[in-house]
C-alpha cells in the first residue's frame, strides 16, 4: 500500500509557469452543474468545476456575468440573500457545504475571504488580527502575541506595522488595510481564501505588493480570485474559469492554455478585448 511518504518520493516535482514548484493537484472545493438564481434571474449557469488545491485560480469575465456569485456560494455567503436559490452541489473536501448539517460560520473559518474594499474593524492592528481567534475562543489556547505576529508576517505587514500594533487599522494605507484584511482572515488557519477583486480598489503599487503576496500565500492555502484585470489573471493564476454572459463557464484550463491557445473562439474573443 502506498504511504504518504511514497506519494512523496515518487511524484515528479516540476515547475509551473510562475516558478512555483508544481504538486500534483488534489481538488479542494468542486462545483456540479451549479445552478444559481436570484428570484427569477440565473446567475450560475450549470457551473462544474474543480479548484486544485495549493494554486491560484483566477475566474475572469465580463460584468454580471456571475464571477462574484460563484465565489459566495464557496462559503455561503449567498445565504444571507434572501432571494438567491442555489441548485447542483458544491463540494469542499467532497463534502456539500449546502448539506443541513454544515454550519456555515464553521465553513467561512475553513474558507475565508477578502473583499474589494479594504474592510477593516474600526479596531486596533492588533484586535483585527485577534479577533478571529478570540470569536472561535481560541485566545486562551495560542500565545495571541505570536499568532498576531505570524498573522502579520504571513500578509507581508509586520515590518510595517510592528510598532504601532495599538493603532487603529483605518489608520492604515489602502494598501496596508487589505493586507491587514489578509492577516485577518489567515489568523484563523483557513485552508482556501476567496478574494474578490482584491486589488481595483488600490494603487498599482500597492496592488503589486498584494499579487506577490499571493504568490506566497499558495504555498500555505488555496486561492481562488475574481478579478476584472486579465493581465493579473494571467501574471498571478495557475488555472483561470472564464464566465461569460448568462453565467455560464465557458472554458477553465491552465492559465497559460487560456491566454496563449484558449480552446472557444468567445473566449478569445473576451481576451483579446473584442468585448467586454
Ligand atoms: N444580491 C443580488 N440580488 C439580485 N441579483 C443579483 C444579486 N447579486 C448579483 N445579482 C445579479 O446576478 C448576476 C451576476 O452578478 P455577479 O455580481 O455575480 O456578477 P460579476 O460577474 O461578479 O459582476 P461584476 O464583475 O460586475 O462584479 C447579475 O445579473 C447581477 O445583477
Amino acid at each position: 500500500m502506498a504511504t504518504e511518504g511514497d506519494k512523496l518520493i515518487t511524484t515528479d516535482v516540476q515547475t509551473s509557469s510562475t516558478g512555483r514548484v508544481e504538486r500534483p493537484d488534489e481538488t479542494v472545493v468542486a462545483s456540479r452543474h451549479l445552478d444559481v438564481y436570484y428570484g427569477d434571474e440565473q446567475a450560475l449557469d450549470d457551473v462544474s468545476m474543480e479548484i486544485p488545491e495549493h494554486k491560484v485560480t483566477a475566474i475572469i469575465g465580463p460584468s454580471g456575468c456571475g464571477k462574484s456569485t460563484f465565489l459566495r456560494c464557496v462559503n455561503r455567503m449567498n445565504d444571507q440573500i434572501d432571494a438567491c436559490r442555489i441548485e447542483g452541489d458544491l463540494r469542499f473536501h467532497g463534502k456539500d457545504v449546502y448539506d443541513d448539517d454544515v454550519d456555515p460560520v464553521a465553513l467561512r473559518r475553513k474558507i475565508g475571504m477578502v473583499f474589494q474594499k479594504p474592510n477593516p474593524f474600526p479596531k486596533s492592528i492588533y484586535d483585527n488580527v485577534a479577533y478571529g481567534l478570540r470569536v472561535q475562543g481560541k485566545a486562551d489556547d495560542v500565545d495571541l502575541d505570536d499568532a498576531v505576529e505570524e498573522a502579520l508576517r504571513g500578509a507581508a505587514l509586520w515590518d510595517e506595522v510592528k510598532d504601532q500594533l495599538d493603532s487603529s487599522g483605518l489608520d492604515l494605507s489602502g494598501g496596508q488595510q487589505q493586507r491587514l484584511c489578509i492577516a485577518r482572515a489567515i489568523a484563523t488557519d483557513p485552508e482556501v481564501i476567496l478574494m474578490d477583486e482584491p486589488t481595483s480598489a488600490l494603487d498599482p503599487v500597492a496592488a503589486s505588493k498584494i499579487e506577490d503576496l499571493i504568490a506566497d500565500l499558495v504555498e500555505e492555502y488555496t486561492v481562488l480570485i475574481v478579478t476584472h484585470n486579465m493581465q493579473q489573471a494571467a501574471r498571478i493564476s495557475d488555472k483561470t474559469a472564464v464566465f461569460l454572459t448568462g453565467g455560464e463557464l465557458v472554458e477553465f484550463d491552465n492559465t497559460n492554455k487560456i491566454f496563449e491557445n484558449p480552446e472557444h473562439d468567445r473566449v478569445e474573443d473576451y481576451i483579446t478585448g473584442k468585448f467586454g
